[in-house]
């Protein structure tokens, strides 16, 4: 059964006077797969932390499940599942033995904890490795036992941090792809953390921004990604192409038109398998503009004009 989870007026001071979070409210919905998004220091660890008890809020912070009060409760009373960067998978057990340690912990007898491992050897794709050892698996298969060993006590919540973290790009994509759909169908509240704008749109129904230790913008990523509330979160989920004063467009709300507004001179072009990429200086400016298109590219020197779409300008205060 997930659970809501809310963090109230949570703030979290280090003994150095540091401030890792500066008071924050926010709710996770039962069922919701939220993702924390910011540069590093931003105080997404601290927020994760806040809410696995790993850590605890400044005076007058509550930590609500399902509106009961956990703020004092351990780590290990809250039901929780985490995977955290490094996963530390026991390596003197095998697959089987790693995913089904948690049940074994709670008691949970052996003929439901071996039903429970292959529900999870299924869910994960690790069927046919239970008896290998972890020093034999690939780092796309120890982190999918590390997922499967957070799941199988069917924790109300799932705290992930980084989970991708320290795998290759092809890999990341797959296994988040996996993860999405998984998480889909065991419908349980999640909460991850993420630098990676493209990871937090391809798995987050939600995406929390955050900024020097504050949510800076909560919406789904399309709301994030058209409508961003400020200049740093739109810089932070894409490019964001500066057209003066607060006037600012995606790359896909210019369209090159030769009645547009914006005279511009080509500066490079990439090609990006289905498009192109064009980086183009606009007359009298001096930030350079990006805009894609899908065929015929232009030469590097060459003049054009660019229309944007009037809907599509965000103004964005500095
Ligand atoms: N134990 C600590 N003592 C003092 N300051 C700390 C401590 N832990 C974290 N901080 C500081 O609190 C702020 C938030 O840290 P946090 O780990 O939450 O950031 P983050 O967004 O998760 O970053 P990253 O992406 O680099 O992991 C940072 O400025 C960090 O240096």
């Amino acid at each position: 059964m997930s659970i809501s989870a809310r963090l109230e007026a949570c703030a979290r001071t280090f003994a150095d006077g540091t401030v890792g979070l500066h008071p924050t409210t926010l709710d996770f919905p039962a069922g919701s797969v939220t993702a924390l998004l910011g540069p590093s220091g931003c105080g997404k660890t601290t927020t994760l932390r806040l809410l696995a008890g790993l850590a605890a809020p400044d005076r007058g912070g509550r930590v609500l499940f399902d509106g009961q009060d956990v703020t004092r409760l351990p780590v290990e009373k809250r039901g929780i599942g985490m995977v955290f960067q490094g996963y530390a998978l026991f390596p003197n057990r095998d697959v089987a033995g790693n995913i089904g340690f948690g049940l074994e912990v709670r008691g949970v007898s052996r003929a439901e904890r071996d039903r429970r491992v292959a529900e999870m050897l299924r869910l994960t794709r690790l069927e046919g490795l239970a008896s290998r050892r972890i020093d034999q698996l690939s780092g796309g298969q120890r982190q999918r036992v590390a997922l499967a060993r957070a799941l199988a006590p069917a924790p109300g919540l799932l705290l992930l941090d980084e989970p991708f973290g320290a795998l290759d790009a092809r890999l990341r994509d797959t296994l988040r792809g996996e993860l999405a759909a998984l998480l889909e169908a065991l419908g349980v509240t999640a909460v991850f953390v993420t630098h990676d704008q493209a990871e937090a749109m391809a798995l987050g129904r939600r995406i929390v921004v955050m900024e020097a230790g504050r949510v800076a913008q909560t919406g789904t990523p399309e709301e994030v990604y058209r409508r961003p509330s400020t200049r740093f979160v739109g810089q932070f989920l894409g490019t964001l192409n500066h057209l003066g004063q607060d006037r600012f467009c995606r790359p896909e709300a210019l369209r090159v038109d030769p009645g547009g507004a914006i005279p511009a001179t080509v500066r490079a072009c990439f090609f990006e398998g289905g498009r192109y990429r064009v980086i183009a200086l606009p007359e009298g400016g001096d930030s350079e503009i990006t805009f894609e298109i899908a065929a015929s590219p232009p030469m590097p020197g060459s003049r054009l004009r660019l229309a944007v779409e009037a809907e599509a300008v965000l103004r964005l205060p500095a």
